[in-house]
C-alpha cells in the first residue's frame, strides 16, 4: 500500500499554516531551520524502553531524512505535536448533532454515533509487545469496556473505549508503524506546504511576472511535455485568478478557460464535456485541486461490523497481523483507516469471519444520516454490494427488517454474500427495478435509503474510466432515473411512522444534475417532503443553492457535499428528507394506502400524472416478455399470480438448460410441481396425455427432451392415432402396457 496522500487523515483539511510556508521558504533559501517544538517539548510519556526507541529510530531515521531532511529530534517533536493535537481535538466537542425533532431514542443513538470515540491508535508488526500491553489495557479498570453488561447499547456499539489509554497503548504497541505513518504524514504535509507555496505563488502578483501561455504567435500550440503542460495549466489558472493584471489585452477569459480546459483534457485524460462540467463546479484554483486529487487514491478504510466485534478488538487483531491503522476520524466510531498492511485485507480470518468490511469512508455518511433505529422497517432501494445495508443492519442491532433491493442480479448475489458474511439476520434481499417495484410491491417503510446509481464523478480516483465514458446522454438519462427512484423512495415511506418517516438520497457523484437538481425536482413534485439536517455536522460542505443561473431551495444548504480535495474522501452527496404527509393520489406513482406489511393493498393502478415519475418502459422477463406491472391488487398472497410467476421461472430455467419446458413439465409422476404447472398451462393436453399408458408416455417423453421438434411431431402423431384406435386395439395396447409395466417393475 502506498503512502503519501493516502496517509492523510480523513477529515476537513487543517487551515493553512503560514509557518510551514515560512519554513519551506527558509529551507529553499538555505537558511537553518528551527524546530521550536522539538526544542521546547521534552518527551512527556514514554511507553517504550530506550532500547526499543533506538531500534525504532534506526529504522525510521533514513526515511525521515529522505522525507524532509528533519533530524530525529524534530520527528519526535512532531510526533508529540500530533499526539498533543489529538488530545486537544478530543477536548473539543464533536460538532455533530441532529437538530431534527426526532424522538429521544434517536438523539441518543446519534449522539453515540457521533460520540467522542476515537480510541485506537496506530499499529505495527511489533505484536508481542503490543499484545502484552493491550491485555494490560483490558485488565485496566480505568478503561471503559463497552462489553459491560450494564450498557447493552454500548455493548452493541462497542467503540466506547477510553480514548487516551487505548490510543497510547496501541501507539506503544505499534510504535514502528506509527513512526512510519508520522514520516509519511510529515512528507504529505511538506508536499501540501509545497503545493500551498505554489498556489500562493500563483496568486502573487509580481510585477513583470506575467506568464505568456499563448506563445509568441498568440496560439497555444502543443505543450512540449507533460511537465510544461502542467506548468501551463497552473500559469493559466494563476492568470484566471487575476485576469486584469496578468491577462493579455487581446485575450478574453473565455480564451484562457478554453486553453486550460484543453490542457486539463490532455494532461489528465478527460473528455472535454466532462472536464467542463467539473470545472464549472469550482473556482479555477479549486478545480485544479479537484483534478489533482482524482489522480491519487483515497485512504483505505474498513468498517467494524459491530454485529460481530468491536473496533478495539478488531484493531488489536489486525495490528497483530501487521496492519497499521488508526480510527478514521472523529466523525465515525466504527471506521479504521489502514495505512499499511502485511496481509491482504480481503482475506484475513477477521475479514472472512465478517468482523469488518472494506468500505469507503464517504459510504458511511448516508447511513449515519439515515440513522435507522432498532425494530424499524427500512428499505435500501439500490443496495448491492451491501456496504450500507450491512451498516444499517448493524445500527439496528439485527432487529426490525431491512429490505435490500438491487436491480442487478449478479450484484444482488454479492449483496447476499456480504449479508451472510457479516451476520445480518434482519435483512431480506429482493431483485427488482425499484422505480416500479416500490411502493407497489411493498411500502410503508420507516426509512428509505436511496444510494442511487450515478455517473461516479466522485470516484474517478477509483475508476478512471469515468473520465472518458460519461457523455451528455448519461447526464440526461441517469438524473432521469435518479428522479424516478427518488419519487418511488418518497412514496414508499410511511409519513406517519412514529420513529422515522425519513428518506436519504445519496450519490457518489459531484455534479449538480445528479444531486441538488434531483432534490429540487422532487421537492416540486412532492409537496409532502422537506429537506432536513443530515446530522452530519460540519463535516463536508453545504449543497448549492444556485448553479449556473438555476436557483434551488434555500434549505439545500442542509444537504452535504464531500470532495476528494477537501475532505480526502470520495466525492459524495447526501440529502435527508422528511415526509410530512401522504403523497396526493394524483401524484403518486402507485396508491399509497395500506402499505403496512401483511395488509392487502388497494389497487395500485393509480398511474402518475407525471410522465417523469412513472417509468413506462416495460421491464422484460428473461424470456423477453413484458411483466405485468399494471393492474391487480397487492394482497397478502396472490396465489394464481404467484403460481404463474413460478411457472414462468421454471420454464425459463429449463430453457436455459436447453430443455423444452413442455416436454419436461408434462411428466406428471416425475415432477409433482410440474404436473401442477401443467394444470394451469394446458389442461386439455394433460387430460389426453393421462389417457395414454404410463410406460409409453415416459418412453415418448425422453426423446422429446432432446429433440423438441421431433417430439412435437410424434406427440401430434400420437394424438392423430388416437382418434382411429379401435376397441380391440385399445385392449391390446392396455395388455402390452401392463406387460411392460411389470417388466419395468421387475
Ligand atoms: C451506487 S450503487 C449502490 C451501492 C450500495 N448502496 C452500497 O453501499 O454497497 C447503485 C446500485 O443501484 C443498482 N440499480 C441501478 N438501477 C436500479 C434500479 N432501477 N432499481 C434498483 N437498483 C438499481 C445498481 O445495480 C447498483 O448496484
Amino acid at each position: 500500500m502506498g503512502v503519501g496522500r493516502r496517509m492523510i487523515k480523513q477529515g476537513p483539511p487543517p487551515p493553512l499554516d503560514e509557518s510551514k510556508i515560512t519554513m519551506l521558504k527558509k529551507r529553499k533559501a538555505g537558511e537553518p531551520e528551527i524546530a521550536p517544538k522539538a526544542k521546547a517539548a521534552p518527551a512527556k510519556k514514554r511507553r517504550r524502553s530506550d532500547a526499543d526507541e533506538q531500534t525504532t529510530s534506526k529504522k525510521a531515521a533514513p526515511k525521515k531524512s529522505k522525507a524532509n531532511g528533519a533530524p530525529n529530534g524534530s520527528a519526535k517533536a512532531d510526533k508529540k505535536k500530533v499526539v498533543e493535537k489529538k488530545v486537544a481535538e478530543k477536548k473539543k466537542p464533536v460538532p455533530m448533532s441532529d437538530s431534527e425533532d426526532e424522538d429521544e431514542e434517536m438523539e441518543e443513538m446519534e449522539d453515540d454515533e457521533f460520540g467522542d470515540l476515537d480510541g485506537v491508535s496506530d499499529g505495527s508488526l511489533d505484536s508481542d509487545e503490543g499484545v502484552g500491553r493491550l491485555s494490560d489495557l483490558e485488565d485496566d479498570d480505568s478503561v471503559i469496556d463497552s462489553d459491560g453488561d450494564d450498557h447493552p447499547r454500548e455493548t452493541m456499539f462497542s467503540d466506547d473505549e477510553d480514548l487516551s489509554d487505548a490510543e497510547e497503548q496501541l501507539t506503544a504497541a505499534n510504535i514502528e508503524g506509527l513512526s512510519r505513518k508520522l514520516d509519511a504524514e510529515q512528507q504529505a504535509e511538506a508536499e501540501e506546504a509545497e503545493q500551498e507555496l505554489q498556489e500562493a505563488a500563483m496568486q502573487t502578483n509580481i510585477a513583470g511576472d506575467r506568464p505568456d501561455v499563448f506563445g509568441q504567435d498568440g496560439q497555444p500550440g502543443l505543450a512540449p511535455d507533460l511537465q510544461l503542460l502542467r506548468q501551463r495549466i497552473t500559469d493559466t489558472i494563476r492568470i484566471l485568478g487575476d485576469l486584469k493584471t496578468l491577462g493579455q489585452a487581446d485575450k478574453s477569459r473565455a480564451d484562457y478557460v478554453d486553453l486550460v480546459l484543453n490542457d486539463i483534457c490532455t494532461y489528465y485524460g478527460y473528455t472535454r464535456y466532462l472536464a467542463e462540467k467539473l470545472w464549472n463546479l469550482f473556482t479555477p484554483m479549486e478545480a485544479f485541486a479537484f483534478f489533482e486529487a482524482n489522480e491519487t487514491p483515497r485512504p483505505v478504510v474498513i468498517r467494524t461490523n459491530t454485529l460481530r466485534t468491536n473496533r478495539r478488538s478488531l484493531a488489536q487483531a489486525l495490528i497483530n497481523r501487521g496492519v497499521v491503522l488508526e480510527p478514521v476520524g472523529k466523525w465515525s466510531k466504527v471506521g479504521l483507516q489502514v495505512f499499511e498492511s502485511a496481509v491482504p485485507l480481503g482475506a484475513t480470518p477477521e475479514y472472512l469471519a465478517g468482523h469488518y468490511i472494506l468500505q469507503a469512508a464517504s459510504s458511511f455518511l448516508p447511513v449515519m444520516a439515515l440513522a435507522p433505529q432498532p425494530n424499524e422497517r427500512v428499505l435500501d432501494m439500490a443496495a448491492a454490494p451491501g456496504g450500507k445495508t450491512t451498516y444499517m443492519s448493524a445500527l439496528m442491532r439485527n432487529t426490525g427488517t431491512v429490505i435490500a433491493n438491487d436491480a442487478s442480479k449478479p450484484r444482488a448475489k454479492g449483496l447476499i454474500g456480504n449479508i451472510h458474511r457479516l451476520g445480518c439476520k434482519n435483512t431480506i434481499v429482493t431483485n427488482m427495478d425499484a422505480r416500479t417495484a416500490f411502493p407497489k410491491a411493498i411500502g410503508g417503510f420507516d426509512r428509505v435509503l436511496l444510494d442511487a446509481p450515478c455517473t461516479g464523478t466522485g470516484v474517478i480516483s477509483k475508476d478512471a474510466g469515468v473520465k472518458t465514458s460519461k457523455d451528455e446522454r448519461d447526464f440526461l438519462a441517469i438524473p432521469h432515473m435518479q428522479r424516478q427512484l427518488l419519487l418511488a423512495a418518497i412514496d414508499s415511506v410511511d409519513h406517519s411512522s412514529k420513529t422515522g418517516g425519513y428518506i436519504v438520497y445519496s450519490t457518489c457523484s459531484v455534479t449538480v444534475e445528479e444531486n441538488e437538481a434531483v432534490v429540487q425536482y422532487v421537492l416540486r413534485k412532492r409537496p409532502n417532503i422537506k429537506i432536513v439536517d443530515t446530522g452530519l455536522g460540519d463535516f463536508g460542505s453545504p449543497g448549492f443553492t444556485s448553479y449556473m443561473g438555476k436557483k434551488f431551495d434555500a434549505k439545500m444548504t442542509m444537504t452535504r457535499r464531500y470532495f476528494p480535495h477537501r475532505e480526502n474522501v470520495d466525492g459524495f452527496y447526501v440529502c435527508k428528507l422528511k415526509k410530512t404527509g401522504p403523497t396526493p393520489v394524483t401524484q403518486s406513482s402507485t396508491t399509497e394506502t395500506s402499505t403496512k406489511p401483511g395488509r392487502a393493498r388497494s389497487s395500485s393502478k393509480t398511474e402518475s400524472t407525471d410522465d417523469e415519475s412513472y417509468d413506462k418502459t416495460p421491464i422484460l422477463d428473461e424470456d423477453g416478455s413484458a411483466q405485468d406491472h399494471e393492474g391487480g391488487s397487492f394482497g397478502p398472497f396472490a396465489e394464481d399470480e404467484d403460481q404463474e410467476r413460478i411457472n414462468r421461472a421454471e420454464r425459463n430455467r429449463l430453457r436455459r438448460k436447453g430443455l423444452n419446458p413442455k416436454g419436461v413439465l408434462n411428466k406428471p409422476k416425475k415432477n409433482k410441481d410440474a404436473s401442477a404447472l401443467k394444470d394451469t398451462e394446458n389442461p386439455k393436453e394433460e387430460k389426453s396425455e393421462a389417457k395414454k399408458p404410463e410406460v409409453k408416455k415416459s418412453e415418448a417423453k425422453k426423446p422429446e427432451e432432446k429433440k423438441p421438434e421431433a417430439a412435437k411431431k410424434s406427440s401430434n402423431e400420437g394424438k392423430g392415432e388416437k382418434k382411429t384406435v379401435t376397441k380391440g386395439e385399445e385392449k391390446k395396447e392396455k395388455k402390452s402396457a401392463k406387460k411392460s409395466a411389470k417388466k419395468s417393475a421387475k
